[in-house]
C-alpha cells in the first residue's frame, strides 16, 4: 500500500527512534519522579511557566497533526501515494508521545519539570538531525514536502524554545533557592505534640489534590475525629505534598508485607508457585487459542468447501480452549488462590486483634468499639492485595506488550498503534477516575464507620437511652447516619460507574477501529481471512484483562484507602510496654513501695503528687478519701496501666517498669469497682481467672464468695449465661462473682477497688471470712468508701487531691482527729440521718455522732 521511497536508512532509524525515545524517557522519568522526587514547584510565577510550556507543547502537537493531514491530503492529491511506514510511525508515535506530555502538564498545577524538560531535550536532539536529513533528501521535493519540512523546522524551534526557557527557569530557581537557604520543614512542626508518633494518617498522593497542592483537608477529613488527629493528618498531608510520592505513601504500608507474604508457610508458597505457572500458561493460551482459530479458518478457506475436515487443527483448538476455559487452568488458579487469601486474612486479622488488645489503657479509654471493629474488617480486605498486584495487574502489562507484537505480526504497525492507543487511553482513564474517586471513597468509609459507631453506641447504652426515653432521638440519629452513608455511597458509585462507562466507550471505539482496519486489509488481500478471525477472537481476550487491570487498580486503591485506618491503628504504639531488658517479676514476700510517685493523665493537671508509702508483705493497705482524690489511679499505676511521670513503684524491690507486664499482672488479683463479665455461663466466667481450674474449684471459690447458693438457685445453675457485660446479674451478685474470680486466681497481691460497694451489710458479713482467706498472708490494697470495711487495715492512707494527707491505723488516725475522723463523721452523720432515731447506737458511735454534729456546725459557722 505504501509507495516505496528512497528514504535513507539513517532517516528511517530517526523516524522510529524519536517517538520511542521521547515516550520512554518521559514515562520512566515520570515514574521515577512520582516514586522518588519530592518537590513540585510552587513558586508564584510557576503558573505562567506552566501556561507557556503548555502552549509550546500544544503547538508541537499541532505541527504533528498538520503533518499527518499533509500526508493525507497528499495521498488524496496523488492517487497511489501513501506515506512510508517509518513516516507514519514517526508522526503517530510523536503525537502519542508529545500528547501524553501535554496531558500530564495540563493536569498538574504544580508539575515536576525534569521529565518534561528531559523529554523535550531528547526530542529536540533527534528532531534536528531528522530535519536536516529531510531537508537534504527532499531538496527537490514538491509543495507537500516543503510544507512538511516547514512544520518540521517549526517543531525544532518550538522544542529548542521549550528547552531554553525551561533551562533558564531551572537555573534561576536554583540560584534563588541557594539565596534563601534550605526551606524544608520537619515532619511535624513544633505545634504537634509528643503523641505525634503514635498516630499517623496517610493520604493518597497522586490524587488530584496532591498534584494541585491545594488544601483539601476540610473535604477529606473524617468529621468524627478529634482535633489532634485532624491536625496530625493535616501535617501528614503537608509533608506528603512537600516530600511525598506514591512510593512514600506505599512505604507506610510495608507494615502489612509480613502479613501478606507467607515467608514461613511452605504450603502457601507452593500455591504461589502453582499460580505463577498458571499465569505463564495463560499468557500462551491467550495467543494460541485465537491463532488456532485463524489457522482453522485459513484451512477452511483454502479447502473452499471440498469436504476436507481440518481435524488436527480443530483438535488442537479444542484442547487449548478447554485448557483456557474456567474448567481448565483457571480452576487450578482459583484453588491455589484460596490458601493464599486465607493466609493473609488470618495474619491481618490475628495481628490487628493482638495489636489492639496490646494497646494501653489510654487508647482503650478513647476508642470506639464499633468503629474499631469495622476498621479491622476493612483492613482485612488487603488480603487480596498480593493477588491483585502480582496476579492481575502485572500480567496485563505483559499481555499488552505481547498483544502489541502479535497484532503487528497479524496485520501491521497501524494495528499495533490502535491497540496501544486503546490500551493506554483505557488505563489512563481508569487511573484518572480512580484518583477522582479516592476522595469520595474516603468519605464513604468515614460515613460507613460513623454509622457503625452510632449504632454500636446506642445498642451498648440501651439502658441509658431507655432511662431518658431517647429511643426516637437515637433512631433519628441512626437514620441520619444512614442517610449520610447513602449519600456518600451514591457519590462514590456515580464516579465509579461514570469511569467504567468512559472506559467501555474507549474499548468499543478501539474494537471498531481495529475491525475496520482488519476488514480493509483482508479486502485488499494484504492479510488472510484467518488473521481477521484471529484478531477478532484475540481482541476479546485482551479486552478483559485490560478491564481487569483498570478494575484492579481501582480495587487496590480502595483497599489501600480502606486500610488506612488499620494502618493508623498499627502505627499507634502502646504507651506502656516491656522495657528492652525487662525480666519476669520475682515475688518473694510481696512488699509494695510507692516512692515519691507523681502522675497526671493530662499534662495540664496533676493527679498524684509525691505519693509515698510502703505496703508491708502480707499486710492490708486501705485507701480512703474524697471522691476523685486519686485512689483508683494508685491501683492503676500499680497494675501498670499507665507509667508514673515521677518517682517509682517497686514490688519486692523491683521497679515495675523493669519487669515484664505479663509477670507483673499475673501477680495481681483485682476486684474492680464495676466488674464486667463475658456473655457466657457463670462457670466459664469464674474459670476465666484460672483457665485450668476444675468445676469443683470454681464452686469452692463461689462458696467462699457467698454466691454459690444464689447460683445454684438459678434455673440453669452454673450454666446460666449472664448477658452482655453481666447485665442479668444484680450489682451485688456481679461483685461476688468477681470476688470468686479473685479467690480462684490465688494471686500474690490483692487489689480490691470498692469490691463490696454494692453488697448489703448482711452479705458483706458473710463474705468477710472469704476476704480474710483471700487476703491472709497476701499484700492487699482496699479502696472503700464504707469505712467500716477497712477499719482493721494495717495501714490506712487518706488520699486527698492526689496526696497522702494522713496515714496510720484506724486508732492512730482517730487520735489525730483530722481528715479521717471527718470522713467517718460525715459517713455516720449521713447514716444517722438516713435511719433516724431507729438506729441502735453504742457509746462510741454516739460520741462520733456528737463529733459529726460538732463538725457540721463548725463548717456551717465557717461558711457563715
Ligand atoms: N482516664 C482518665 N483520663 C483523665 N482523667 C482521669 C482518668 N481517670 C481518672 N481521671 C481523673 O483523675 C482523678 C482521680 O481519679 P480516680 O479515679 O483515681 O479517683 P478516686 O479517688 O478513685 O475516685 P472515686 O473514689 O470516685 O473512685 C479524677 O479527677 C478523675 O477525673
Amino acid at each position: 500500500m505504501s509507495r516505496h521511497s528512497n528514504t535513507p536508512v539513517a532517516l528511517q532509524v530517526l523516524h522510529y527512534a524519536t517517538p520511542i525515545v521521547v515516550f520512554l524517557y518521559s514515562t520512566l522519568a515520570k515514574t521515577a519522579a512520582s516514586c522518588f522526587l519530592h518537590k513540585p514547584t510552587k513558586k508564584t510565577d510557576a503558573q505562567t511557566r506552566r501556561y507557556a510550556a503548555t502552549t509550546i507543547l500544544l503547538l508541537v502537537n499541532a505541527t504533528l497533526v498538520a503533518q499527518a493531514i499533509a500526508y493525507f491530503i497528499e495521498s488524496l492529491a496523488h492517487p497511489g501515494y501513501w506515506a512510508t511506514q517509518d513516516c507514519v510511525v514517526y508522526v503517530l508515535g510523536s503525537v502519542f508521545a508529545y500528547g501524553s506530555l501535554t496531558l500530564g502538564l495540563l493536569e498538574a498545577r504544580h508539575p515536576v519539570w525534569h521529565p518534561l524538560l528531559g523529554s523535550c531535550l531528547a526530542g529536540a536532539a533527534l528532531e534536528i538531525p531528522t530535519t536536516v536529513l529531510q531537508a537534504v533528501t527532499q531538496a527537490n521535493g514538491n509543495d507537500f514536502a516543503f510544507s512538511r519540512l516547514a512544520l518540521q523546522v517549526s517543531r525544532c524551534i518550538l522544542l529548542v524554545c521549550f528547552c531554553a526557557s525551561g533551562g533558564w527557569y531551572t537555573l534561576n530557581e536554583r540560584l534563588q533557592n541557594r539565596q534563601k537557604g534550605d526551606e524544608t520543614e520537619p515532619l511535624l512542626s513544633a505545634t504537634a505534640n509528643g503523641h505525634a508518633t503514635k498516630t499517623n494518617y496517610a493520604t493518597v498522593p497522586g490524587s488530584p489534590e496532591d498534584h494541585d497542592g491545594g488544601d483539601s483537608t476540610d473535604e477529606e477529613s473524617d468529621t468524627d475525629e478529634p482535633d489532634q488527629v485532624k491536625e496530625l493528618k493535616k501535617q501528614q498531608r503537608k509533608r506528603l505534598r512537600q516530600t511525598g510520592s506514591w512510593l512514600g505513601y506505599l512505604k507506610e504500608f510495608k507494615i502489612f508485607i509480613p502479613m501478606l507474604w507467607p515467608s514461613k508457610d511452605r504450603f502457601v508458597q507452593a500455591c504461589l508457585v502453582v499460580i505463577g505457572i498458571v499465569l505463564v500458561a495463560e499468557r500462551f493460551l491467550n495467543v494460541l487459542i485465537p491463532r488456532q482459530l485463524g489457522i482453522i479458518t485459513d484451512e477452511l478457506t483454502k479447502g473452499n468447501g471440498n469436504g476436507e475436515f481440518p481435524l488436527r487443527a480443530v483438535g488442537i483448538w479444542m484442547l487449548l480452549s478447554w485448557l483456557g476455559s474456567r474448567a481448565g487452568v483457571y480452576t487450578l488458579q482459583s484453588l491455589a488462590e484460596l490458601p493464599v487469601q486465607q493466609f493473609a486474612y488470618k495474619s491481618i486479622g490475628a495481628t490487628s486483634f493482638s495489636h489492639i488488645m496490646g494497646l494501653s489503657m489510654d487508647f482503650h479509654n478513647e476508642k470506639n468499639s464499633g468503629e474499631l471493629i469495622r476498621a479491622i474488617s476493612q483492613g482485612q480486605n488487603l488480603q487480596g492485595l498480593l493477588e491483585f498486584v502480582c496476579f492481575q495487574i502485572g500480567p496485563v502489562f505483559v499481555d499488552l506488550a505481547i498483544a502489541f507484537i502479535y497484532v503487528y505480526l497479524l496485520f501491521d504497525i497501524y494495528m499495533s498503534f490502535i491497540l496501544a492507543f486503546v490500551g493506554i487511553a483505557y488505563i489512563w482513564v481508569g487511573a484518572k477516575t480512580t484518583a477522582w474517586s479516592v476522595k469520595r471513597r474516603r468519605r464513604f468509609n468515614t460515613a460507613y464507620r460513623n454509622e457503625s459507631k452510632i449504632q454500636n453506641e446506642a445498642i451498648n447504652n440501651w439502658q441509658t437511652v431507655s432511662h431518658f426515653n431517647r429511643g426516637k432521638y437515637e433512631c433519628d440519629r441512626y437514620s441520619g447516619s444512614i442517610d449520610a452513608f447513602n449519600k456518600a455511597e451514591m457519590k462514590y458509585y456515580i464516579a465509579y460507574f461514570m469511569g467504567g462507562g468512559a472506559q467501555s466507550l474507549i474499548m468499543v471505539l478501539g474494537r471498531l477501529a481495529a475491525t475496520f482496519l482488519a476488514i480493509y486489509r483482508v479486502s485488499q488481500g494484504a492479510a488472510p481471512v484467518g488473521n481477521f478471525v484471529a484478531l477478532t477472537a484475540y481482541w476479546r481476550s485482551i479486552e478483559s484483562p485490560m478491564a481487569q487491570v483498570s478494575w484492579s487498580i481501582r480495587k487496590v486503591t480502595s483497599m489501600l484507602t480502606d486500610s488506612e485506618r488499620l494502618l493508623q491503628l498499627f502505627q499507634t504504639k502502646p504507651s506502656v510496654t516491656d522495657a528492652p531488658n525487662a525480666v519476669p517479676l520475682s515475688i518473694k514476700s510481696g512488699e509494695v513501695e510507692f516512692d515519691e510517685v507523681d502522675f497526671s493523665y493530662d499534662v495540664r493537671k496533676s493527679t498524684l503528687k509525691a505519693v509515698s508509702f510502703t505496703a508491708k508483705p502480707g499486710k492490708t493497705v486501705a485507701l480512703v478519701g474524697e471522691t476523685g482524690g486519686g485512689k483508683s489511679t494508685i491501683l492503676k499505676l500499680l497494675y501498670r496501666y499507665y507509667d508514673v511521670s515521677g518517682g517509682s513503684i517497686r514490688v519486692d524491690g523491683q521497679d515495675i517498669r523493669g519487669v515484664t507486664l505479663d509477670s507483673l499482672r499475673d501477680s495481681f488479683g483485682m476486684v474492680p469497682q464495676d466488674p464486667a463479665l463475658f456473655n457466657i455461663s457463670i462457670m466459664e466466667n469464674v474459670r476465666y481467672a484460672r483457665l485450668d481450674a476444675t468445676d469443683d474449684e470454681v464452686k469452692e471459690a463461689c462458696r467462699a464468695a457467698a454466691i454459690h447458693d444464689k447460683i445454684e438457685a438459678f434455673p440453669d445453675g452454673y450454666k446460666a449465661t449472664v448477658g452482655e457485660r453481666g447485665v442479668k446479674l444484680s450489682g451485688g451478685e456481679l461483685q461476688r462473682v468477681s470476688i470468686a474470680r479473685a479467690i480462684l486466681r490465688g494471686p500474690h497481691i490483692v487489689l480490691l477497688d470498692e469490691a463490696t460497694s454494692m453488697i448489703d451489710a448482711e452479705t458483706e458479713a458473710t463474705i468477710q471470712e472469704a476476704f480474710k482467706r483471700l487476703t491472709a498472708s497476701r499484700t492487699t490494697f482496699i479502696i472503700a468508701h464504707r469505712l467500716s470495711t477497712i477499719q482493721h487495715a494495717d495501714l490506712i492512707l487518706v488520699i486527698n487531691d492526689g496526696q497522702v494527707v494522713e496515714r496510720g491505723t484506724h486508732d492512730e488516725l482517730f487520735r489525730q482527729n483530722g481528715k479521717y475522723v471527718a470522713l467517718w463523721s460525715k459517713q455516720l452523720s449521713k447514716e444517722v440521718k438516713d435511719i433516724g432515731n431507729t438506729l441502735h447506737v453504742d457509746g462510741k458511735a454516739a460520741a462520733l455522732i456528737d463529733l459529726a454534729q460538732q463538725e457540721e456546725s463548725t463548717s456551717d459557722s465557717k461558711k457563715d
